[in-house]
């Protein structure tokens, strides 16, 4: 299984996903595969590492909404007025956003990926790492979404974990005969003591921080680190070339109907993405790898 590190992606490539190839047959999956809980409620996966470490993840976007390292720490925001039924998109965590991102085309706002329900087609522990997959094909998308977006797809998550580290690899592969174009991102809240305390290096040449509001993209990105009073977060991307930071501030979160008047200070979303759009050949994909290790 690939390790708890992000390797270079291999845009274009028509290899499968890389633990598909190896799982131990012996794994239950596909419909012989449990939904092992509820979050709130919606159905979810939960993963837990012998060391301690767990993710939660609903399958309404394959969308993680807790992770917790191995030392029990809670590393992701999920704000308390989050819908959680399934009506509408939830509000922290790491929504994944595709084949559009925010109004950036004439398709639903950061895509449909994170509104409809995903499959879980594996889930296990190897080398003492927890991982599922989850898969959303153009076979799963209701009529409405498909005759918006015609085109045949396969979007793969991986998300594996385990001690202070998570990684996540998500893989779009074009089913079709004609080229389609596409945007991606891992839309990762990350939990902070205090918004005003977050410094960010890596996106420009110097440290970047926020006071309010902020919502900015910054391209050609590798390696971010996120220093906050609640530690540091490394946090390396490949495939998704560039990074979007932002926090709604204290004007803008008054206005959203899923957030507290205060919240806004206890994240800052830091999104590895690809916004092209790109554009993917019938029968190629493109890997957007992400990985983040807390020290
Ligand atoms: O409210 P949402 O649709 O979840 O979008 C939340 C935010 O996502 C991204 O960070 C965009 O850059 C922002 O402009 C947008 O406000």
């Amino acid at each position: 299984m690939e390790e708890n590190t992000v390797a270079p992606a291999q845009a274009g490539a028509h290899t499968e996903h890389p633990v598909t190839r190896s799982m131990d047959p012996g794994l239950r999956r596909d419909d012989g595969l449990e939904v092992s809980s509820k979050f709130a409620e919606l159905d979810a996966v939960h993963l837990k590492a012998p060391d301690g470490a767990e993710a939660i993840i609903t399958l309404y976007g394959a969308h993680l909404v807790s992770w917790k390292t191995a030392d029990g720490r809670e590393r992701m925001f999920l704000s308390a007025k989050s819908a959680l039924d399934g009506t509408k998109a939830i509000r922290g965590g790491i929504p994944v956003i595709f084949p559009q991102f925010a109004t950036r085309g004439a398709g639903m706002r950061h895509g449909f990926a994170r509104v409809l329900p995903w499959r879980v087609t594996a889930s296990g522990v190897e080398d003492g790492a927890a991982f599922a997959i989850f898969t959303l094909a153009d076979s799963d998308l209701p009529a409405t979404v498909a005759t918006s977006w015609p085109h045949k797809f396969t979007l793969t998550l991986y998300i594996v974990m385990k001690g202070s580290s998570i990684s996540m690899s998500l893989n779009v592969r074009n089913d079709g005969d004609a080229p389609f174009p596409f945007a991606a991102a891992l839309h990762t809240y990350h939990l902070v003591d205090d918004l005003s305390a977050v410094r960010i290096d890596g996106v420009q040449p110097s440290t970047l921080t926020l006071g309010d509001k902020l919502d900015e993209v910054f391209e050609g990105i590798h390696l971010v680190t996120l220093a906050s009073g609640a530690g540091a977060l490394r946090l390396e991307q490949a495939g998704f070339t560039d990074a979007v930071v932002w926090n709604p501030g204290a004007a803008d979160t008054a206005a959203m109907s899923d957030m507290e008047a205060d919240e806004y200070k206890r994240f800052v979303c830091i999104e590895p993405a690809l916004l092209g759009p790109a554009t993917l050949e019938p029968g190629q994909a493109w890997h957007g790898r992400y990985n983040v290790s807390c020290s």
